[in-house]
């Protein structure tokens, strides 16, 4: 008879509602991912936002826990995973439920004996059987998430904006002054109305996905990355004329001997037009001669908006979310088109969620599916589908690295209906 493989351990999905007196796996539970990231102990501060975050986000905590080995000692987590539902936008200000998978850590002591296979696929069945359609997770390798059908789906761009000479811009970029203004706000005080511009922006940006509980943490200045409150963090509102806030910028300044630099942490606006006066607002800035921020959109205004392009510098670009797709005909049915077409497509999925094939009919931007036997016009792997979904990725350019299989014939039409739309862009970590 075949044994347990982890008949020394005990596999759990625990509950955030309880409190870490309730279930001491909680907080084995964190430290657990503390390790497994390379963070050391965490201390009891971390543990309690930590749980008011999770709590936020309805979190589900998978782990495995080694049962205790001598008398006295107490069980300490191996395996980490979390999950919960957030929302994502397709394009087009397309809105749909995502699972965000997260904390995905295996002990030194633990790791290659398919520990996070066993997490990971209880998870993405549970949330399949759930109904979720689309699974996201932004990831530390590139190598691990593929095999669980995750593919690509954006693009992180870190820039670093030379700010020396105060960022001049065309005539134009900014608009004339008298429709808004820039006021300085306390952080926590200031998050209702951050909340109000986080909606405008998530629902005109493809590929943004809403915040999470980390980031209310963060952004509120409740706790600093070294823990305490966070007295560096500093909050920029743009106000229209009215009086609604309609643009946000956190950002910290590290003052150096010489040159003082701003860390933008978040960006965000109701339209590009704030995007732009919250960056003349940052150059503006006494002392500060350099900007750096990570996860900026890849198609950016303010390339195009400065004088001088070399000002702003992308020091990297690299995958950002990662997509899974567990209901094609949900999702294909829920992103926008960019042009009319009929097409076959059959998708292969070794953990049987996507597997299928689909006539899908494009019209007017939106797409019917419906199951079929027709011999297929387009074949690929769900891993390829999820970097399809937000239009990030090119079918041509897939089908020339080998991951799309498709005919000369049905390419420019089956291309043409993915593309159209802005580059998605998602300013998360996760
Ligand atoms: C979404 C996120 O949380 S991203 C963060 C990921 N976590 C980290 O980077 C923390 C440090 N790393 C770790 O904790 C672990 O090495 C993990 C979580 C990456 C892997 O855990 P393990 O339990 O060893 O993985 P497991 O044994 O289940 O392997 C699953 C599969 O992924 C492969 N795999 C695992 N880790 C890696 C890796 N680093 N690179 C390439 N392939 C990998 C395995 O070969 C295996 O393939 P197979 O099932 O097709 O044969």
């Amino acid at each position: 008879m075949p044994t347990d493989p982890y008949d020394d351990l005990h596999l759990d999905t625990l509950h955030v509602a309880a409190t870490p007196d309730d279930d001491p796996r909680l907080a084995q539970w964190l430290q657990g991912v503390a390790r497994g990231f390379h963070e050391g102990v965490l201390p009891d501060d971390r543990l309690t936002s930590w749980l008011v975050e999770a709590r936020e986000d309805g979190q589900r905590l998978r782990g495995a826990w080694v049962r205790a080995r001598v008398p006295g000692e107490s069980p300490y987590a191996v395996a980490t995973l979390c999950s919960w539902t957030g929302r994502v936008n397709l394009g087009a200000g397309r809105l749909l439920p995502l699972h965000m998978v997260s904390d995905v850590t295996v002990a030194a002591t633990h790791r290659r004996r398919g520990l996070t296979r066993r997490l990971l696929t209880q998870d993405l069945a549970d949330a399949a059987a759930r109904g979720l359609p689309l699974a996201g997770l932004t990831v530390s390798e590139g190598t691990i998430y593929g095999r669980f059908g995750f593919g690509p789906a954006t693009r992180r761009r870190a820039l670093e904006v030379d700010l020396s000479d105060g960022l001049p811009m065309h005539p134009g970029a900014l608009g004339s002054a008298d429709t808004g203004r820039v006021v300085l706000v306390d952080p926590g005080e200031g998050w209702p109305a951050v909340q109000r511009v986080h909606g405008a922006h998530l629902a005109r940006t493809r590929g943004e996905v809403g915040r999470h509980g980390a980031y209310t943490t963060r952004l509120t200045g409740r706790r600093a990355p070294g823990g305490g409150p966070d007295r560096s963090l500093r909050l920029a509102l743009h106000l229209r004329s009215d009086g609604e806030p309609d643009g946000a910028v956190h950002y910290r300044v590290h003052a150096q001997e010489r040159t003082h630099e701003v860390e933008v942490l978040a960006l965000e606006a109701a339209d590009p037009r704030t995007t732009l006066r919250l960056w003349a607002f940052l150059a503006g800035l006494d002392l500060v001669t350099r900007a750096r921020q990570d996860r900026a959109p890849v198609d950016n205004p303010l390339d195009h908006a400065v004088l001088d392009p070399r000002a702003v510098r992308t020091t990297r670009l690299d995958d950002g979310t990662w997509l899974r797709v567990l209901d094609p005909p949900a999702v294909l049915a829920a992103r926008p088109w960019g042009a009319d077409a009929s097409f076959v497509l059959d998708v292969a999925d070794d953990l049987g969620h996507a597997a299928g094939r689909w006539r899908v009919a494009t019209r007017d931007g939106a797409a019917e599916v419906a199951t079929t036997d027709d011999e297929p016009d387009l074949r690929l792997p769900v891993d390829v589908l999820g970097s399809l979904v937000l239009g990030g990725t090119d079918l041509r350019t897939l089908r020339a690295a080998g991951r799309a299989d498709v005919g000369d014939a049905a390419l420019e039409r089956v291309a043409r209906a993915f593309d159209g739309g802005p580059v998605p862009t998602c300013s998360l970590g996760w």
